[in-house]
């Protein structure tokens, strides 16, 4: 992904140093141009948001002094750790802020800003006395096991953090089952394997009874690793520790192999997946190569963002065709897949075709008449796509008999998953523990730590929790896609006008910069192929 970094050191005017930083309105100045509604005003009273010049605004996250005033501050240890104090400015300056966007215009406002991560000189716990806990939540993803891990260590040979719970099972082992202790060493080689050493599962997530847990365990500071769904239980579990008063920093590591959360850069164990994937669409090509007429479907995961798709494809250079959720498709008729397979096969005797799990659910449900059903953390249960589609197309040949195909079908969804995370998913991990300690360790609460736009952030959990990352499909990396494998774009008019809006942002003063590069149907040929001047 192209990323650049901006970290802006604010005038001293700007904003206080942390637990002092007060809840603020924000000023007339940057009244929204829209009036926010009764809903949207209380969403925006929780925010903690301070302003500073040319439309420089920080949405900060929660400190435990925030409710916890009195609460005593100790010098960090670091900075006679043997390793780390000859670094130099190891510790992050206070007023250090990560810019949301980087692509900006000489007349725009500097715009919204994340609370940088790292060390802090003054820590708001003593070591003797923490106790962590951890869990993973929601599906598999290559890194777990290396967070959890580096978490283990890095509390332990930085800070001194002995005693760390592990929770098995997810959220539910909080409240239904023991926990397991994490030492240094019984965590020293689980970055090798694929999976969590913890366990893992979906649904059961009551607040109530994990706060109660939390209290009655006396645990400190809980990491919480996990997806979308986690870090909206997150949010809830932080809200309950803050109105009980505990001084318990919540803290979420964003955990996705499809890497659909918002804001961040990247989600730890993509690039392995995509890594990963390669195997079988390597496979697949080779099958399709050596029949007449042969036919590779490689089906991927992306529930509902393509990102795993398209970057394999882009990748690998042998895709015909990439199939996402978030770009609509046909089968039949003029300028639908079945016409391009066919006219592909013609031309070069074979193809792979590259399909999300999540793409064309809707056109499955209606043609399949299926009722939805939804997994127990409510996420919608999705039809199998790769095999839906490779039987249309078989059908579709069969009323051609002298057209003969092989078809292979290959679902290596669940083998991609399971791997243990690759070398740079490994060094990420790795990063990503650390800024989440550091956060701990130094008070803060209530948040998700991320890198955006290169730096580490952290990240207040409703700017993760309110939306889904996706391929905009009027930017220029589905366009090198679609120019890649020169496919048909599916787009109709309307398509195109509904898709790659930004969200308005009415509390922001931001005219924040456009980087979508928006195409017109007239961008595709006659064949509904995308012509040259949008890469
Ligand atoms: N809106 C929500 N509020 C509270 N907890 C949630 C919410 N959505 C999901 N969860 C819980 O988070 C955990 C993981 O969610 P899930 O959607 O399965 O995976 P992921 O976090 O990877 O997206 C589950 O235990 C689920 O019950
Ligand atoms: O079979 P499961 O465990 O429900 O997992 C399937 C889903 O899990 C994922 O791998 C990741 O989903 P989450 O990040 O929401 O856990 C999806 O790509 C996939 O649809
Ligand atoms: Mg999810």
């Amino acid at each position: 992904m192209e990323t650049a970094t901006v970290v802006v050191a604010l005038a001293p005017v700007a904003i206080t140093p942390p637990p002092q930083l007060k809840l603020m309105e924000l000023k007339s100045s940057f009244a929204p141009a829209v009036k926010p509604s009764p809903a949207r005003k209380a969403k925006l009273a929780k925010k903690k948001l301070a302003g500073g010049s040319g439309g420089y605004v920080l949405e900060d996250v929660p400190h435990l002094t925030d409710y916890l005033p009195e609460l005593k501050s100790y010098a960090n240890p670091l900075q006679d750790h043997p390793a780390y104090s000859v670094v130099k400015q190891y510790f992050v300056n206070p007023d250090d802020t990560v810019a949301k966007k980087i692509v900006v215009h000489k007349s725009s406002a500097r715009g919204t800003h994340f609370r940088r991560a790292g060390p802090r000189q003054r820590v708001y716990f003593q070591p003797g006395e923490v106790t962590a806990a951890i869990v993973t939540c929601g599906g598999l993803c290559p890194g777990l096991n290396t967070v959890i891990r580096e978490l283990v260590c890095g509390l332990h040979d930085m800070y001194g953090v002995t005693s760390v719970l592990g929770i098995e099972g997810g959220y539910k082992g909080f409240y239904a089952r023991n926990t397991v202790e994490l030492t240094p060493r019984s965590v020293n080689d689980i970055h090798k394997r694929g999976g969590t050493v913890l366990g893992t599962s979906r649904g059961g997530q009551d607040t109530a009874k994990i706060v109660d847990s939390i209290q009655d365990r006396g645990i400190d500071q809980v990491y919480i690793i996990g997806g979308d769904g986690t870090q909206k239980g997150a949010a809830s579990i932080h809200e309950e520790v803050q109105r009980r008063g505990l001084k318990c920093a919540v803290v979420g590591v964003p955990k996705t192999i499809d890497n659909d959360i918002a804001v961040i850069d990247k989600s730890f164990g993509f690039d392995t997946a995509v890594e990963e994937a390669q195997r079988a669409i390597n496979a697949a090509h080779v099958e399709a190569e050596s029949a007449e007429n042969g036919i590779g479907v490689v089906k991927l995961m992306g529930r509902n963002s393509g990102f795993i798709a398209m970057y394999a494809t882009l990748a690998s250079r042998d895709v015909d065709c990439c199939l996402i959720p978030e770009s609509p498709f046909y089968l039949e008729g003029k300028g639908g897949l079945l016409e391009f397979v066919e006219r592909r096969l013609r031309d070069n005797g074979h193809m792979v075709i590259v399909v999300a799990e999540g793409a064309g659910q809707d056109l499955i449900a209606r043609s399949m008449h299926l009722a939805d059903t939804h997994d127990a953390s409510g996420n919608k249960v999705l039809l199998d796509v790769g095999l839906w589609l490779s039987q249309k197309i078989k059908e579709h040949f069969k009323r051609k008999p002298n057209f003969p195909i092989t078809l292979k079908y290959i679902d290596p969804t669940y083998m991609i998953r399971a791997v243990p995370s690759n070398a740079s998913d490994n060094v990420y991990c790795t990063l990503l523990a650390h800024s989440a300690l550091h956060g701990a360790m130094a008070g803060y609460t209530g948040f998700t730590v991320a890198p955006v736009n290169g730096r580490h952030a952290y990240i207040p959990f409703y700017r993760i929790t309110e939306k889904q990352n996706k391929v905009v499909i009027t930017d220029r990396m589905w366009a090198r896609v679609l120019c890649s494998t020169n496919q048909p774009c599916f787009l109709t008019h309307e398509d195109v006008e509904g898709a790659g809006q930004e969200e308005e942002e009415p509390h922001l003063p931001l005219v924040e910069g456009e980087n979508a590069l928006v195409r017109s149907p007239s961008m595709c040929n006659g064949n509904g192929h995308l012509c040259s001047g949008a890469a």
